[in-house]
């Protein structure tokens, strides 16, 4: 594959090998598990074509790398989740992309009081989230366009174990939010106009802004196929741009964690293969901070699915040479009473 002098420079500086672009990796798909679906295959129905039984609007594409830095936060239904930055891309594949914080929502499941405040900077990239939300069907979620780095709401003290299915709502009259930064609530907020947030998140997920180089959909697509590497390049081979991307990365995990209750988790997730992006700023961060400490992932991973080299023990790095699926990483951080 012809790639451009300056991102295999890139490449090389951070050790990564350029074949992982030559990968071919599977795609998974999800749907909210609130609502089963009537039939759990997807049939071939004769050549080229799929058959998927309805209801088929809410199954949702993602990678499994982004399923697994879920599962690595051990969701249950009591936990108030918080994603610091929860947008999706659009990159229109099949029926959409699915974002961590519609896992996180039907993970939380109907029965307990826990819920996700999701946040990001970009109000377009909210848009897909949004709907993304909508499709899910996604009860306990919130979501805010605003800095990551120095959001500050704490959670809502409780939400009620009430399933309220959303087919079945009724018209009730919705009282405005008078913060600007409240970009969308899922159906369960807006009927609970009072609720007190006084609590601090017992799970963080920060999917932290990269340069994205692991995504091999984002690199073959955007970048190769319809030659879109201007913006790429721009800013993997300007070292200031850079070192403000490892600034915000840290600042990010700074903010999350400062949320984060004691004794609480935190994952700290990119789409890059680097070094700097990823054990090196949790190097940092540890150094910082006396009172976090990595823990192992134990999540399961499909036996063919095998995580590649990291420099720091305890963290996952999905190579697409070994791993077959897309470049990711994934910390698991405690914060120690
Ligand atoms: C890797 S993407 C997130 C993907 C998302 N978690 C998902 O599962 O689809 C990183 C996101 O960080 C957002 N971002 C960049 N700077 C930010 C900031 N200062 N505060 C909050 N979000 C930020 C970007 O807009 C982008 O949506």
């Amino acid at each position: 594959m012809n790639f451009p002098d300056a991102f295999i420079d890139f490449l090389n500086k951070e050790g990564v090998d350029p074949k992982v672009y030559s990968v071919e990796t599977p795609r998974y798909f999800i749907w909210n598990t609130l609502y089963p679906l009537e039939t759990d295959t997807i049939e071939k129905e004769f050549p080229g074509v799929l058959k998927l039984e309805p209801p088929y609007d809410y199954i949702i594409g993602i990678d499994l790398s982004s399923l697994v830095a879920v599962e690595t936060l051990d969701i249950n239904p009591n936990d108030k989740v918080l994603d610091l930055c929860c947008a999706p891309g659009n990159n229109g594949f099949f029926v959409g992309v699915g974002t961590k914080l519609s896992v996180i929502a039907s993970k939380l499941g109907d029965s307990g009081i826990g819920s996700v405040t999701g946040v990001d900077i970009s109000l377009s990239r909210l848009n897909n989230c949004r709907s993304i939300m909508k499709r899910m069907k996604v009860n306990k979620a919130r979501v805010y366009c605003t800095d990551g780095t120095t959001f500050d709401k704490l959670a809502p003290d409780e939400l009620p174990n009430i399933f309220e299915p959303f087919q079945k709502k009724r018209k009730t009259k919705l009282q405005k939010s008078d913060d600007p930064t409240l970009f969308h609530e899922s159906y369960i907020f807006k009927r609970r106009a009072n609720i007190s947030c006084n609590s601090l998140y017992d799970k963080v997920l920060v999917d932290a802004e990269c340069t994205h180089d692991g995504s091999l959909r984002h690199i073959l697509k955007s970048c190769v196929e319809f030659n879109q590497w201007d913006n790429f390049l721009k800013r993997i081979q300007d070292q200031a741009a850079l070192e403000g991307l490892y600034d915000l990365q840290y600042r990010l995990l700074e903010n999350g964690y400062k949320l984060l209750k004691p004794d609480g988790v935190l994952v700290y997730s990119t789409c890059s293969l680097t070094q700097s992006q990823n054990e090196n700023i949790i190097r940092k961060f540890l150094r910082a901070t006396p009172n976090a400490v990595l823990e192992d992932i134990n999540t399961f991973l499909p036996s063919k699915v095998q995580p590649g080299k990291v420099t720091l023990p305890k963290c996952i790095r999905f190579d697409p040479l070994c791993s077959g699926i897309s470049g990711f990483f994934i910390a698991r951080l405690r914060k120690l009473k």
